[in-house]
């Protein structure tokens, strides 16, 4: 529905030194469940972009990020849910990653990712990972 507020989310693009991606599944129960996605949440209210992106990804993904990127918005309106989507790259992270809410998660080659199913709204993203190349 046009009238519905957007729903800001920070996304990471999260790359590691041999040139995968790291890639979560959502949960049955959520919004576009049982997709696959790029790590992130909802940015809170006081909070920037960047304190979302590495708060979601400690929270999700037990991952630090140390220094990260914007490489795109997307806006997309799925029938229930208007959501802006604040990618941005992962420069340099550490920690071990763990799926801390129990998900399915892997890294992956970039030349794979178009074999996931993502949400409808991931679409540009994945073209321009894809491109990149
Ligand atoms: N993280 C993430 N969300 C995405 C992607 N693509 C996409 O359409 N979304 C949508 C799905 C959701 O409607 C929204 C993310 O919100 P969310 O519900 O996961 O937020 P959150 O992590 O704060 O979770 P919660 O506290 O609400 O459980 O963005 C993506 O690649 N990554
Ligand atoms: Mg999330």
């Amino acid at each position: 529905m046009a009238s519905q507020p957007v729903v800001h989310v920070a996304v990471g693009v999260v790359e590691n030194t041999r040139g995968e991606f790291l890639l979560s599944r959502r949960a049955a129960h959520q919004h576009q469940g049982n997709l696959w996605e790029f790590p992130g949440g909802k940015v809170e209210a006081g909070e920037t972009v960047q304190d979302a992106l590495a708060r979601e990804l400690r929270e999700e993904m037990n991952l630090v990020v140390e220094e990260s990127a914007p490489l795109t918005v997307v806006e997309h309106a799925y029938s229930d849910k208007r959501v802006r989507l604040d990618v941005w790259t992962v420069t340099r992270f550490s920690g071990q990653v763990e799926g801390l809410e129990g998900q399915e998660w892997r890294w992956v080659p970039r030349h794979q990712l178009e074999a996931y199913p993502f949400p409808q709204a991931n679409e540009p993203i994945i073209e321009r990972l894809l491109a990149e190349d």
